[in-house]
């Protein structure tokens, strides 16, 4: 017998045709659902050396009319061999009917970002709209993150930040796969 006190009757679903089906708003970025795993690299005017990371994210929904958002990355050696743990961040992708998108998304380090932007099909470009930290978090002023999915299959990635007295630039960029996929 179903029990709600042990199990969860409304489970996030990670594909499109899976149970529930998506909400009408989520069509741009149905291509975005899953979990995506790859590398990528990153530096800051402020960094000593570019550094070389990996990147777990996933995109899931419960039938409504947001995307939860989850990523981890871990930095990579000069061999590809992992590091130490790095930054990971999760949130909600709020799509709007007209494709708009408002995102709100919190690190560990401190950070709560609100971003609004566009998706249209298989791509989504966020900015920051507010950004709060805690009293010991890092100054970040702004972000901008935009997501493509390719045509060979991939989400590409690049995340530009304005931080610690620096104006809005390059920080980041990846290519995931999908996780099990080729
Ligand atoms: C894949 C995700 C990310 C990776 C791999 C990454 C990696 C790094 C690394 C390696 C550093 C140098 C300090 C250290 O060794 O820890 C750094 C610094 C920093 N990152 Fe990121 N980062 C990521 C995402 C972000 C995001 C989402 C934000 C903000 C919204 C952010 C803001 C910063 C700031 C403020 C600094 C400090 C700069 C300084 O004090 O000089 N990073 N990041």
């Amino acid at each position: 017998m179903f029990d709600p006190a042990h199990q969860d009757p409304y489970p996030d679903a990670l594909r499109p045709d899976a149970t529930p089906a998506p909400h009408a708003q989520l069509t741009p970025l149905l291509g975005f659902l899953g979990t995506w795993v790859g590398q990528g690299h990153g530096s800051y005017p402020t960094i000593a050396e570019e550094f070389a990371y990996a990147q777990e994210v996933t995109f899931s929904h419960d039938g409504r009319p947001f995307l939860r958002y989850e990523a981890r990355a871990w930095l990579l050696d000069a061999e590809g061999a992992a590091l130490r743990p790095s930054a990971r961040e999760s949130g909600w992708w709020r799509l709007q009917p007209d494709g708009r998108v408002e995102a709100l998304i919190t690190q560990p380090t401190g950070i709560a970002e609100i971003l609004v932007g566009h998706a249209s099909t298989g791509t989504a470009d966020l900015s920051t709209h507010e950004v709060a930290t805690t009293p010991t978090a890092k100054e970040v002023t702004a972000t901008r993150r935009r997501y493509t999915l390719s045509d060979e299959g991939t989400l590409d990635f690049v995340h530009d930040l304005a931080a610690v007295g620096q104006p809005l630039q390059y920080h980041l960029s990846a290519r995931l796969r999908r996780e099990g996929g080729s």
